[in-house]
């Protein structure tokens, strides 16, 4: 079976937050995005890149990455440095906008002496990323996933906040579009009322059935119901089992289709169920 790493609780703590780094260590994320950027003031921009790069070892085998200050920013160059030479699983780069950017990110890595293993997370949060999406995602071997930041792009479509995120759907798609023409994956963007459970259950459900692969967060209760939802389902794993099932006794028959539970199984289907089996084998679903 194809192992698979889970990215479905991608969770931001802020690089300045002693405690938050601390409670982070105990939380059963299946990765950790240490921030730099909107989440740390600036005067504490220097000793929170200090510390995000001194705690990098903290959090067992978990993804641990460092999303980086923008481009255009007095920190990037010094935090892209100060990353590449802590060399996290990835480092988060905010407002992409376009493929020479990609570029530029991928050869201060490899002057900065980051290993292979430090990937490239670039986030989509401009009307002009979204509309770049592919070549933003194909620019590099070394970006694996791409993050969407639906506050930034919220604020620049001049859209709203609304329930089932319409003014935004385009744009979630257009990501999706792009991740899974590139082969690569997919983060949704953060919901921020902390306080508002159903909402986010709300939210996670829309963002796995759009085919994302798991969603930022921003605190602690988000990531049970978070891993939960992006989790295949007891029926899903019943059900993926008996695709493979009645597939191969069909097979073996002579025959290429069958149907389980009234519906049409062909063989892309067997690969759908199999990639739910090897999802809940790697979440221990
Ligand atoms: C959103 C928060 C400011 C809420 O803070 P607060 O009300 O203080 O939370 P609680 O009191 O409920 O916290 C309970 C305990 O949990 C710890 N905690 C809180 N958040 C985190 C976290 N993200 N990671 C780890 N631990 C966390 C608290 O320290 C409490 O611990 P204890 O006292 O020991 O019990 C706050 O949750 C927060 O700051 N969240 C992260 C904000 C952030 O990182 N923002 C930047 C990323 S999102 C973004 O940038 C959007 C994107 O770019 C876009 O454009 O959309
Ligand atoms: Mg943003």
């Amino acid at each position: 079976m194809t192992q698979v790493r889970p990215r479905r609780s991608v969770l931001y703590m802020p690089g300045a937050n002693e405690r938050a780094l601390e409670k982070a260590k105990s939380l059963p994320a299946d990765a950790l995005i240490l921030d730099l950027e909107d989440a740390v003031a600036p005067d504490a921009k220097e000793a929170a890149r200090d510390r995000v790069c001194a705690a990098l070892g903290d959090y067992g085998s978990r993804e641990v990455a460092i999303r980086v200050n923008g481009l255009d920013t007095e920190w990037h160059d010094a935090d892209l440095r100060a990353a590449a030479a802590a060399g996290p699983a990835a480092v988060v780069v905010p407002k992409v906008n376009s493929a020479t950017e990609v570029h530029n990110i991928e050869r201060a890595l490899e002057l900065g002496g980051a290993p292979a293993s430090t990937k490239i997370w670039a986030m989509l949060e401009t009307p002009i990323a979204i509309l770049r999406a592919a070549e933003i995602a194909a620019a590099s071997e070394r970006l694996t996933v791409l993050v969407l930041g639906t506050n930034d792009l919220a604020k620049e479509l001049h859209a709203s906040f609304v329930p089932g995120r319409a003014p935004l759907l385009a744009a979630l798609s257009a990501a999706v579009l792009a991740a899974r023409a590139t082969g690569k994956l997919v983060l949704d963007g953060v919901y921020n009322d902390v306080r508002d459970a159903a909402g986010f259950e709300t939210e996670c459900r829309q963002a796995r059935d759009f085919g994302f692969d798991g969603k930022t967060l921003i605190h602690p209760a988000q990531v049970e119901p978070c891993n939960r939802i992006f989790a295949p389902s007891a029926d899903e794993i019943d059900h993926a089992r008996r695709v493979i099932t009645a597939f191969d006794e069909a097979r073996a028959a002579g025959r290429g289709v069958v149907t389980v539970d009234g519906r049409m199984v062909e063989n892309l289907h067997v690969e759908q169920a199999q990639a739910v089996l090897a999802m809940a084998e790697a979440v221990g679903a």
